[in-house]
């Protein structure tokens, strides 16, 4: 039995007298996908963000191949780096706007991994094939990329330095159905083909039930289900999950019937 890539345990997260994040658990195992899901506010951002380093737990442990994750220090940072990177929803942000995309997946090659100059760009052609970008658009610069190509880009650079784990913070939810079932596949034929672990927050059961085989169900910062993906979307055992399930707009949706179903929650 493998030991798992990613061990959350009793994490906690206040902000003032808001806890975000209230005793969080979690394993993952190499080549697994988990997914988090809940509504808006339900702290699964900040859960994130802590595995990624971004913001350190009020209380609680993430340990990461069987050593505690540091925020702490740079050497310490580097390496963690190097097993876990995380995805946003929009990467635009932290792409350098003056360089062009192979420059900025070439970077982190760079700082991790040294190299001569012609391995480093050996890795980008091949990063850049893998994630289905043309040389071209690895010459452009991000503002000239659209939004699939440019999160193509951002996969590209995480996993050029082969970390064990990504995690993806609503990284389809800003694209366009058809460019989400694009990026969603992709996804899955790297996972299958390196083992990669992903952490996958989103508050779309759909895209949750395609990339995922485990989930946690986060509510006020609490899990209040967890289990297999396709027994919590077939069989919510939680009242909260039973109401996102129902949220989603199908035949005979009866939005009266959730508001009311939430205001009971709610009491
Ligand atoms: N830096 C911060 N300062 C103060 N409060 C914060 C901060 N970050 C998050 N919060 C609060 O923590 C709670 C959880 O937020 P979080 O962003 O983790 O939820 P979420 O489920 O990811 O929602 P969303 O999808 O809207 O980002 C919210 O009440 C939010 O207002």
């Amino acid at each position: 039995m493998s030991e798992p890539v990613l061990s959350v345990k009793s994490l906690v997260k206040t902000f003032g007298s808001v806890t975000a994040v209230d005793d969080v658990s979690f394993d993952l195992m190499p080549g697994a996908s988990l997914g988090i899901v809940g509504e808006s506010g339900s702290g699964k951002t900040t859960t994130a963000r802590i595995l990624a380093g971004l913001e350190r737990p009020t209380s609680g442990t993430v340990t990461l191949d069987g050593r505690p994750a540091a925020s702490r220090g740079r050497r310490a940072r580097l390496r963690q780096a190097g097993l876990l990177q995380m995805i946003f929803q929009d990467p635009y942000g932290s792409f350098d706007p003056r360089r062009t995309v192979a420059q900025s997946v070439e970077e982190p090659l760079r700082l991790h991994s040294g190299g001569s100059a012609r391995d480093r760009a050996a890795r980008v052609a091949e990063l850049l094939d893998q994630v289905g970008l043309s040389a071209r658009a690895g010459d452009s610069l991000p503002r000239d990329l659209s939004g699939g190509q440019r999160q193509r880009a951002a996969i590209a650079r995480a996993l050029g330095i082969r970390p064990r784990v990504l995690v993806l913070d609503e990284s389809v939810a800003a694209l366009d159905v058809s460019i989400q079932a694009q990026i969603l596949t992709l996804l899955d034929e790297l996972r299958r083909a390196s083992g990669i672990s992903y952490v996958f927050v989103s508050h779309d059961l759909a895209v949750v039930r395609y990339i995922t085989d485990t989930a946690i169900v986060m509510r006020h910062g609490r899990v209040v289900e967890r289990g297999e993906t396709e027994r919590i979307l077939r069989h919510p055992r939680h009242p909260y999950t039973r109401l996102l399930l129902d949220s989603i707009p199908s035949p005979g949706w009866d939005p009266g019937r959730v508001a009311g179903d939430r205001r009971a929650l709610d009491a």
